[in-house]
């Protein structure tokens, strides 16, 4: 095998990530919709639901935290769950029904017209993922769609008044990357919104 020159490797990494994040401007049009129909939600005492799996779960929860506990500033928590948190319900619905209907069953539980569901897929392909967004519209609530990878089957299913967020690469990590920049914008927009806009 030729030696492997890893410092390269590593540096591809950040030029990568630099013209991904460029690219991924085109976004901000789409990111300041999100921000008027969460902010909207949130003071029509609606809430957020919030799924994602592997990464996508950490990047829902870490979401979820920054709205009910604080983001930069101090200012009244907002309601919102992440729907990958709880054990208990997650081992629960996939042993007794299987897996892919894990967030859906959820949003069912909880989801009321009027509420968001921000769902989150690399690939737009999970089944579990598909599943909430299917749930999320015949509960009359909008869907705020984070994908990559063209957006896949969710990008398919989206209506013209949910958001969708699609970064323009193919690989998981990166589209990951981009995925945190979106979600901590849009907490600086609803924070912008509620306290003002100087920090
Ligand atoms: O974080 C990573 C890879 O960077 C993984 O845990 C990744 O999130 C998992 O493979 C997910 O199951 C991928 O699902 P999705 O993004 O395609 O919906
Ligand atoms: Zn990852």
């Amino acid at each position: 095998m030729p030696a492997m020159d890893m410092t390269s490797r590593m540096s591809s990494h950040f030029d990568d990530a630099l013209d991904t994040f460029k690219a991924a401007r085109e976004l901000a049009a789409p990111l300041a919709i999100a921000v008027d129909l969460l902010f909207g939600s949130l003071s029509n005492n609606g809430k957020i639901l919030a799924c994602g799996n592997g990464g996508s779960a950490a990047d829902a929860q870490h979401f979820i935290a920054e709205l009910v506990g604080r983001f930069e500033r101090d200012r009244l928590p907002l309601a919102g769950v992440a729907l990958n948190t709880d054990t208990s319900i997650l081992t629960a619905v996939a042993n007794d029904y299987g897996y892919e209907p894990v967030f859906e069953r959820q949003v069912n539980a909880l989801g009321q017209p009027g509420d968001i569901l921000v769902a989150i897929s690399t690939s737009g392909n999970s089944p579990s993922i598909v599943r909430a967004v299917e749930a999320a519209h015949e509960r009359e609530m909008p869907v705020i769609a984070l994908t990559g990878k063209g957006g896949g089957q969710l990008g398919a299913l989206l209506y013209e008044t949910d958001v969708h967020l699609c970064v323009p690469h193919d690989r998981t990590m990166r589209i990951q990357e981009v995925h945190i920049l979106l979600l901590h914008a849009i907490c600086d927009g609803i924070d912008a919104l509620l306290l003002g806009d100087t920090l």
